[in-house]
């Protein structure tokens, strides 16, 4: 089936500019259930979710669950994930599901036919992909996407402190691993003005030599919790900040259980984007 839906990239395009960069993680850590004095149970989970879709559900441009957290809980806590992603939609804010997926290309259609055919129970707008068999093995995701108006976020400068052992590897033709990703990226964007098909980027990477340009945005994790910073933001992706995502769960998620506190954080980290991002 093909959707007449936009394409994400200009669907992303539109909800940022009305309602700025920010994206907020949805990730129910344990700690977090037990902060919130709610149990560690598919119940405590649904009535979290159901708190982030009350406070968040229309205010924001975009949402990441992280599938992790709802995956732990078995099968209750996927009914849960598909609820909160219904209700999320129904309010117009994107959902841009964290399941980080990649395998030989037809598991990777199976994927796709599941978070990216817009008839799966558990459609999203987009999905996390990681490249690490081969950017050629994405490509029935790439597909399914563009006959869904969905979008790709792909694995490229990760922030946690491993990844450079994999991802500043050279490749046989000499660029780094994220540098092959990065470009392959930029080739799928071409000839859109707000492509569909963005990398991963963390905050906390500091100073790359790779060519961030894309054609398609930013997701940029590592807000808050793990040290990055509006500044250090600014810094990383200078020349390319307007396709930036800058995404943060556990600093927003740490205001509830209150429904007013977890939009008032969200609001003061999204309108921090927002100076930073339109200087
Ligand atoms: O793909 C991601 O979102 C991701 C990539 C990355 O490089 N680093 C990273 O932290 N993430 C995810 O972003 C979220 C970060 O959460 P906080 O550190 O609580 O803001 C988690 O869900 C991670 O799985």
């Amino acid at each position: 089936m093909t959707s007449t839906t936009a394409p994400f990239g200009e669907r992303l395009h539109a909800a940022v500019s009305s309602r700025g960069p920010m994206c907020v993680g949805l990730d129910p850590h344990a700690p977090l259930l037990e902060a919130w004095g709610l149990p560690d149970s598919p119940q405590g989970l649904d009535r979290f979710a159901g708190t982030f879709v009350e406070a968040l559900a229309g205010q924001v441009a975009v949402v990441k669950p992280q599938s992790a957290f709802f995956e732990r809980h078995g099968s209750a806590g996927i009914a849960v994930l598909e609820r909160a992603v219904a209700d999320l939609r129904a309010a117009g804010t994107l959902v841009l599901l964290d399941v980080k997926r990649g395998d030989i290309g037809s598991t990777s259609q199976a994927y796709a036919d599941a978070y990216l055919d817009q008839t799966s129970p558990l459609a999203v707008d987009a999905v996390t992909a990681s490249p690490f068999l081969g950017t050629g093995s994405l490509d029935p995701m790439v597909g399914t996407a563009r006959r869904h108006g969905a979008g790709l976020f792909v694995l490229a400068l990760t922030s946690n402190p491993e990844a450079p052992q994999v991802q500043a590897a050279r490749t046989t033709e000499g660029s780094s691993v994220a540098g092959a990703v990065l470009s392959w990226l930029r080739g799928l964007n071409e000839g859109s003005e707000h492509g569909s098909f963005g990398a991963v980027v963390g905050a906390t990477i500091g100073d790359t030599e790779e060519d961030l340009a894309i054609g398609g945005p930013l997701l940029v994790p590592g807000v808050g919790a793990q040290g990055g910073t509006p500044e250090s933001v600014r810094r990383t992706f200078a020349g390319v900040l307007p396709r930036v995502l800058p995404s943060s769960s556990r600093e927003v998620l740490g205001a509830g259980p209150g429904v007013a506190a977890l939009r008032d954080a969200a609001q003061r980290a999204n309108d921090a984007f927002v100076d930073l991002l339109g200087s």
